[in-house]
């Protein structure tokens, strides 16, 4: 068991690829080793800084602007707002660089209303350090840049290059609710989660505050809530504080040790039709698990197992034609594994994001510390086939 160990904190901390002369660094432009994405961990931080701050604008505002969408999730003034501002901080940067967001402009083109909503949000969130919000290129400069920028998420995503997955509001039922929501931007490099960053803005700054399923609206930034998760791979996870202005200072964070698996904790949707409550639970049940689940809507759930506040995160699936979008994981996989944990689909195969904007080779996720994986996904398996 511990040679097992050795062997997988070598593969975890060996530069990859690992042999340079593999032809995959030789057709690849975007090499790992040679690579520590400084300047896109960076940027990507401050790009969701900037847009939390507008969202937290809608949630203390009376109009949420909320839209159905066709397949009846709702979107709001937030959603469209947040996506427009990381965007342009990401052709600021990056211009090459290819992004898949979950939202386009469609909605807004027709409707003049909503649109100006949107445009009074986008010009108002500025961060208050001049030289951070300089960095991800200051305000955007007209209605007709905002909406751009929003449809600059229209890739379809694939295995080759630099692909950016923008989710601009996750979880906009707890948006709604004043439950937990996400800002969730990742970089995919030939389809692989490389940078990842979640900000939450109403869960507790503190890593070891216990998980606290009843969550509730910080509307005022007194409760000490908003925290950001950042992560490249191979070089660790992080959580700083949210700011208005320049980055905080950030921890290092990493998955609690699971001596006894019935004593750990897990993390589920609250939206009974995003995962299956009955599934997990029945997981739970073969794990010795007594402790109920905590509910948590969004990416925070990945935040907040990296930091060690609960211990697994189970997604099994409701539908069977649902296809999982790779703006709900790519940067939430990256801060997990690089705080100690792996994350596979429900049946332990490796999600695969280089196969356009869903997971569609993927059912279901599953994320859990590296030493407890396998016997998670066994008891996964073992409720999976007893339905087949
Ligand atoms: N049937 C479904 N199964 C799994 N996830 C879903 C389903 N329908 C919507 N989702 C997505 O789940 C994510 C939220 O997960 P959670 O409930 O764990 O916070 C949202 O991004 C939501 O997408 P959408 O953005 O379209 O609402
Ligand atoms: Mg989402
Ligand atoms: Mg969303
Ligand atoms: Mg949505």
């Amino acid at each position: 068991r511990a040679l097992t160990r050795l062997n997988q904190l070598r593969t975890h901390l060996a530069p990859r690829p690992s042999n340079p002369t593999t032809p995959s660094s030789i057709t690849h432009t975007h090499n790992l080793s040679t690579m520590s994405y400084t300047r896109e961990l960076h940027t990507a931080l401050l790009a969701v800084q900037r847009a939390t701050l507008l969202t937290k604008s809608v949630y203390t505002s009376h109009t949420k602007g909320t839209l159905s969408k066709s397949d009846s999730s709702p979107v709001t003034i937030g959603d469209f707002g947040a996506q427009a501002l990381i965007i342009a901080s990401l052709r600021h940067a990056f211009p090459n660089d290819a992004i898949v967001g979950e939202e386009d402009a469609d909605d807004l083109r027709s409707d003049a209303a909503l649109r100006d909503l949107v445009w009074d949000l986008v010009q108002k969130a500025r961060l208050e350090d001049s030289e951070a919000e300089a960095e991800i290129g200051g305000p955007i400069k007209s209605v007709e840049g905002m909406l751009d920028a929003i449809d600059g998420g229209r890739s379809p995503g694939g295995r080759q290059g630099r692909i950016w997955a923008l989710d601009p509001i996750d979880g906009t039922k707890g948006f709604l609710r004043g439950g937990q929501y996400a800002v969730c931007l990742g970089l995919m490099v030939d389809g692989v989660p490389t940078v990842g960053v979640i900000g939450c803005p109403n869960l507790p700054v503190d890593d070891a505050a216990p998980l606290d399923a009843s969550t509730g609206v910080d509307a005022d930034d007194k409760e000490g809530k908003g925290v950001l998760f950042g992560a490249v791979k191979g070089h660790g996870a992080t959580s700083r504080p949210l700011s208005k202005g320049a980055l905080q200072k950030e921890t290092k964070i990493v998955m609690k040790e699971i001596q006894d698996i019935s004593q750990a904790t897990f993390c589920e949707s609250v939206e009974a039709g995003h995962s299956s409550h009955g599934d997990n639970a029945a997981i739970a049940q073969k794990l010795g698990i007594t402790k109920p689940s905590v509910r948590m809507d969004s990416q925070a759930k990945y935040g907040s197992i990296a930091r060690g506040a609960g211990d697994l995160y189970l997604r099994l699936p409701v539908s069977k034609t649902y296809e999982e979008k790779i703006w709900d994981h790519a940067a939430g996989v990256v801060i997990v594994q690089e705080a100690g944990g792996e994350v596979s689909d429900a049946w332990g195969k490796p999600l695969d994001f280089g196969i356009g904007r869903t997971l569609k080779e993927n059912k279901g996720v599953v994320a859990a510390p590296k030493e407890v994986f396998p016997t998670v996904i066994e008891a996964v398996k073992e409720v999976l086939g007893a339905k087949q």
